[in-house]
C-alpha cells in the first residue's frame, strides 16, 4: 500500500479550537482553547486520508490577527511547502478574519501544493459542532493532487471555496462562507469534486513572495455612510498610512464632502482605493468618480478587507496608482 500523503496542520486558534460550558452553548464560548494535538487526536478518521502532523503556531481569536501574525504564518507555510516530505498544508483559523489570511497566503506563498484554510462556526463542545467535518474535509483536500495549483482554498460546510473570493457572509449559521462567484467544488466523505478553477493570479503565478517581504505598510479602511464626516480620512492621512481603502456606498460612491478630503490625502502621497460596502458586485473605474483624473484605484470585486490585504502586498513592490490598478485587475 502506498504511503498516505503527509499533511501538516498549522493551528492558529479560533472557534474550531473553542470550548463552551455546555453543549447548548453554540454562540457563548471561549475561542482558541483546545491545542492542536487534542484537535487531531479527537479525529482519528484523519488517518484514513493522510498522515497528519500538527503545529501550534498561535492560539488566538482571529479578530485579533495582526500583520505580524500574517507574516509569521505565511513564512511557516512557505517553508513547509518547500519540504519534500510535505504534500499539503492546512491552517486552522477563526472565521472572523479567515478570508483575509487565506487571501494573503494566496498572494504570497509560491507553491502549487494544496493549502487549505479552515474554521468552524460552533465550538467542538457544542451540539452539531461543525469543526470536525470541516477539518476532515480540509485535510482530505490538502492530501489530494486534484487540489494542487488551485490557489489557497477554504473548506467550510462541505464546499471548497477559493480563498480569494470567499467571505464570511453570515454570523451564527454554519453556512457562513460564500462567494458571489460560487464554490469551486465540494467535499463528500473525504473525496473532492471540482467544478471550476480560479482565473486570477495566485501562489506559484504570483509576482509576490513572502520570502522577500520583511514588513507590510500601513493600510486602513474608512466606511461610507449618509452624513459621513471626514474626520477619519484626515486622521488616517495625518497618521501616515500608505493607502486608504474607501468602503463606499453602492458602486463605491463617495459622499460629496468626502471627495476633497480624499483628494487631499492623495495629494499628500496616500493611495486612495475605492471599494464598496455592498457585499457583492464590483466597482467600475471612472464610474461614480473620475478615478483617472484623481489618480485613484478601484478594488475590482474585492471587499474592503480584502482590498486592504492586496494593497499592503502590492505596495511592497509598486508605488504608483497605475501599477496598483494593474495589480487589482490581475489578483
Ligand atoms: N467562528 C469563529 O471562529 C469566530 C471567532 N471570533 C474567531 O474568528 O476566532
Amino acid at each position: 500500500q502506498a504511503a498516505k500523503p503527509h499533511v501538516v496542520v498549522l493551528a492558529t486558534g479560533g472557534t474550531i479550537a473553542g470550548a463552551g460550558a455546555s453543549a447548548a452553548n453554540s454562540a457563548t464560548y471561549s475561542a482558541a482553547k483546545v491545542p492542536v494535538d487534542k484537535l487531531l487526536a479527537g479525529l482519528p478518521e484523519l488517518g484514513q486520508v493522510a498522515r497528519v502532523s500538527g503545529e501550534q503556531v498561535f492560539q488566538i481569536a482571529s479578530e485579533s490577527f495582526t500583520n505580524d501574525h500574517l507574516l509569521t504564518l505565511a513564512r511557516r507555510v512557505s517553508a513547509l511547502s518547500k519540504q519534500a516530505d510535505v504534500n499539503g498544508i492546512v491552517v486552522t483559523h477563526g472565521t472572523d478574519t479567515l478570508e483575509e489570511t487565506a487571501y494573503f497566503l494566496n498572494l504570497v506563498v509560491r507553491t502549487s501544493k494544496p493549502i487549505v484554510v479552515v474554521g468552524s462556526m460552533r465550538p467542538g463542545t457544542a451540539l452539531s459542532a461543525d469543526g470536525a467535518l470541516n477539518l476532515y474535509d480540509a485535510v482530505s483536500v490538502a492530501a489530494s493532487q486534484d487540489a494542487a495549483g488551485k490557489g489557497v482554498l477554504v473548506t467550510m460546510n462541505d464546499e471548497i471555496q477559493s480563498g480569494r473570493d470567499v467571505s464570511k457572509s453570515i454570523n451564527i449559521k454554519t453556512e457562513a462562507f460564500k462567494s458571489q462567484w460560487g464554490p469551486l467544488g465540494m467535499v463528500v466523505e473525504g473525496r473532492n469534486y471540482w467544478f471550476r478553477a480560479p482565473v486570477k493570479r495566485h501562489t506559484n503565478a504570483s509576482e509576490f513572495n513572502i520570502d522577500e517581504i520583511q514588513s507590510l505598510p500601513a493600510v486602513d479602511i474608512v466606511y461610507g455612510y449618509s452624513n459621513m464626516n471626514t474626520t477619519g480620512i484626515e486622521a488616517y492621512g495625518k497618521a501616515g498610512v500608505k493607502a486608504l481603502i474607501h468602503a463606499g456606498t453602492g458602486n463605491g460612491s463617495v459622499a460629496a464632502q468626502a471627495v476633497p478630503a480624499l483628494r487631499a490625502v492623495r495629494a499628500s502621497g496616500v493611495q486612495v482605493i475605492r471599494a464598496a460596502r455592498v457585499p457583492d458586485g464590483f466597482v467600475l473605474r471612472n464610474a461614480e468618480q473620475p478615478d483617472d483624473q484623481y489618480d485613484w484605484v478601484v478594488s475590482h470585486d474585492l471587499r474592503p478587507q480584502k482590498a486592504r490585504i492586496l494593497a499592503m502586498v502590492a505596495l511592497t513592490k509598486a508605488q504608483d496608482a497605475k501599477s496598483l490598478q494593474r495589480i487589482f485587475w490581475e489578483y
